[in-house]
């Protein structure tokens, strides 16, 4: 995936200016502060006829997800790309933007600290964007609010959805809660389902969904992890069965009870394992900084950190000897390490992992993670034959397939009376 630094992308929506209620365009500053007179469909001089692609996101997972699918798009060159930032995750998504060398051309105006006010908001500000630069896609990615909005949005504009990583499922609207509803409803309203793996697509088919509307294409997190680890050398650290402990907990159905008993399991093996280190990057989120605080602050051999951004969460992988996690993404990028995995959730939407054996489904409760935690620590045998050999979840070339597919999609055939002409 080559690196484009997107100032020129943003450059081409002119100037520093509020469209529509509290929509900046943002980007290398031009002087001007209204779109050109003769801007083409996306406020860009000239290139009226090129496609426009939307991206909406917000989040982390979603920025890491969607910057080799952007990178891809640009790199082909055949559309006009608008990277629209919602701010969902505001202070984590902007280290993931830089990391992805990612300007957003235009960034939402987030004032409401809950996920409701958030939603209204930005519903109308993309709402708005839709009206005033008619898209030819709208690219999305997974299951958060900004995805479905994105989504919904482009649904009512009648702009066409492509919809990455589609076909997740545990069918239990209560965990992950809300992703698993909110994903589900993004594919009513899909075009075209990007599924990362055969078993995504077999639940889009269970589904009643159009065969040659899904597309298997891998799942893009692996070509984020592979243009990164070339790009800086990142590789499986010899003696890594001695390594730390990385431990990520963030998901809204623990918070309370289930959170609690995983950190209290976090601090009994790191208490009986105490030349064993633990890294915890601690979400941004208030519910699980104070929880992990009050639980694991004072234990010796648990660093508590901000959020590693995503160079550091790929070294910190190629290092590690055990994931701990609730997380999706990190389910999907640790076998690209040979990291074992212990799923701290009742289930998860990656079986695939725990079918590859390089992943356990422990659950959020102490005893179940202790237990588990144990035997890997003190079984070396046990712990060698979760170190997966192939990542299950994709080969790195996800991204280029994405735009594979939206150049058959959008770039328009010549006649043959054209040719011939
Ligand atoms: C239900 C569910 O599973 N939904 C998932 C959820 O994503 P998630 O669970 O993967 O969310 P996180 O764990 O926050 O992000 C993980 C990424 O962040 C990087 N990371 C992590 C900690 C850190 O300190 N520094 C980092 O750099 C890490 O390497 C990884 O790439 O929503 C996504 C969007 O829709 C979905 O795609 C995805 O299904």
């Amino acid at each position: 995936m080559s690196t484009v630094h997107c100032c020129t992308a943003a450059g081409e929506i002119a100037g520093n200016s509020s469209v529509g209620c509290g929509i900046r365009t943002q980007c290398a500053s031009t002087g001007s502060n209204e779109l050109p007179a003769n801007a083409g469909r996306a406020g860009r001089p000239g290139a009226v006829d090129q496609p426009v692609i939307g991206i909406v996101c917000g989040t982390r997972p979603e920025i890491i997800k969607l910057a080799p699918v952007y990178h891809a798009l640009r790199a082909q060159g055949w559309a006009r790309v608008v990277w629209v930032h919602t701010g969902q995750h505001a202070d984590m998504a902007e280290h993931m933007l830089g990391c992805f060398d990612i300007v957003p051309d235009l960034r939402l105006t987030r004032s409401g600290a809950g996920i409701e006010q958030f939603s209204i908001e930005c519903r109308a500000q993309l709402g708005q964007l839709m009206a005033a630069q008619p898209w030819d896609m709208c690219v999305v990615q997974g299951d958060t609010e900004s995805a479905f909005l994105g989504a919904l949005c482009a649904f009512y504009r009648r702009i066409p959805v492509a919809h990455v990583e589609a076909g997740l499922r545990t069918y239990n609207l209560e965990r992950p809660f809300p992703e698993e509803g909110l994903r589900q409803m993004i594919s009513r309203i899909t075009a075209l389902h990007f599924a990362p793996t055969e078993r995504a697509r077999d639940a889009l088919l269970r589904e009643g969904l159009r065969d040659a509307d899904i597309l298997v294409t891998g799942n893009t997190v692996v070509d984020a992890q592979l243009w990164t680890s070339d790009k800086y050398g990142i590789k499986r650290e010899p003696g890594a069965s001695k390594g730390p402990i990385v431990v990520t907990v963030h998901r809204r159905e623990h918070w309370g009870g289930e959170m609690q008993e995983i950190f209290e399991a976090v601090a009994e093996v790191a208490r009986e394992h105490p030349d064993r280190q633990v890294r915890f990057p601690v979400h941004l989120n208030p519910v699980v900084q104070r929880a992990a605080r009050d639980i694991l602050g004072d234990v010796p051999n648990v660093e508590l950190t901000a959020p590693f951004d995503y160079l550091e969460m790929q070294r910190a992988l190629a290092g590690a000897s055990l994931v701990l996690t609730d997380s999706g993404g990190l389910q999907e990028e640790a076998p690209t390490f040979g990291v074992p995995v212990l799923v701290l959730r009742h289930e998860t939407e990656r079986p695939e992992c725990v079918e590859a054996g390089c992943a356990a489904l422990v659950g959020p409760h102490r005893e179940g993670i202790v237990r588990e935690v144990r035997r890997l620590l003190n079984d070396e045998l046990a712990w060698r034959r979760m170190q997966a050999s192939t990542n299950p979840f994709g080969d790195g070339r996800a991204s280029q397939r994405i735009a594979d597919v939206l150049a058959a999609h959008l770039v328009p055939v010549p006649s043959t009376e054209a040719v011939a002409a």
